[in-house]
């Protein structure tokens, strides 16, 4: 699997008075098995380059390859594209609707028309990949908590089998068990190979998880580098009223205040292990 994205440019409500340039420019290279964070602030164009991978806009121009393939050109087949990369939306909790959980996660791979005995191995796959106790496949998703529900909602797109899997912003609005119940699913998911994509507001929040960091700002892919490279932009990202980790603050005065700390730490154990040396 790669996704080879070349300057793409979105422009919602082209020719009227409510023209956005929302993406400009975009290019980037996506492997398979990346963990990646799409951090910017609101209105700076992550959902907007999100629905592009899974062909849900078309770029005003630019390319988008996947596999080596022209997504856009003539025949192209873009339900199958969306069914390789799968795509988890804000709050997906508000889509569940089947009276079972499992039932739920049964929906999508039903949707693709597979058989009943398929569907139903995968949505224990997938519930057993979102860590999901069996007891509750036959309780209605409604009982469950916040983020169990979105554990269910993910588990009906891996249910679908996706080489990608795409995440608009999967903690918002939980607290901070069902913050980490999210990233332990995420930890384990990493593992079978898939490729995430995982949309952010937070740095805090994908610090410590991904490999791979791509900053937007104003539609523009501004940073696109390991965590590590993109925290020493520390002052460039205040600026555009991003953040990085309170980590990298802590040892950068630790630093200015003149000791010899390690400012690339971006973990609480990377800052205590380097501290722990100096003392
Ligand atoms: N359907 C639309 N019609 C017109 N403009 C839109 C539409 N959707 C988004 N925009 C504009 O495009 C820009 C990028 O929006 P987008 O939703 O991609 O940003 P975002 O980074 O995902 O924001 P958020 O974090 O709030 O979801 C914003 O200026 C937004 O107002």
């Amino acid at each position: 699997m790669s996704i080879i994205v070349d300057k793409i440019n979105y422009i919602y409500e082209a020719g009227t008075s409510f023209e956005r340039h929302a993406l400009k420019d975009v290019s980037c290279v996506i492997e398979k098995g990346e963990f990646i964070g799409l951090i910017g602030h609101t209105g700076s164009g992550k959902s907007t380059f999100i629905q592009h991978l899974n062909g849900l806009n078309k770029a005003t121009s630019g390319h988008i390859y996947y596999d080596g393939q022209d997504i856009y050109e003539k025949g192209y087949n873009m339900k199958e594209l969306r069914s390789k990369v799968g795509l988890v939306f804000q709050y997906p909790e508000h889509q569940l609707f089947e009276s079972t959980i499992f039932k739920d996660v049964c929906f999508g791979p039903k949707n693709q028309g597979l058989s009943k005995q398929e569907c139903e191995l995968r949505a224990f796959e997938s519930l057993k990949l979102v860590g999901l106790d069996e007891k509750f496949y036959y309780n209605s998703p409604f009982d469950l908590s916040g983020g169990q529900k979105r554990r269910v909602a993910i588990a009906g797109v891996l249910a679908m089998k996706p080489e990608v899997l795409i995440l608009d912003e999967p903690t918002a609005g939980l607290d901070p068990k069902g913050r980490d119940e999210i990233f332990s699913v995420l930890e384990n998911l990493r593992k079978t190979g898939i490729t995430i994509i995982l949309v952010s507001h937070s740095m805090e929040d994908v610090a410590t998880h991904v490999d791979r960091i791509m900053v937007m700002n104003d539609g523009i892919l501004k940073y696109d580098d390991t965590p590590k490279n993109v925290f020493r932009h520390h002052k460039e990202l205040e600026e555009i009223g991003l953040a990085a980790p309170k980590v990298t603050y802590i040892m950068n005065d630790l630093k200015n205040a003149g000791f010899d700390v390690d400012t690339d730490a971006i973990t609480i154990e990377e800052a205590k292990k380097s501290i722990l040396e100096i003392l």
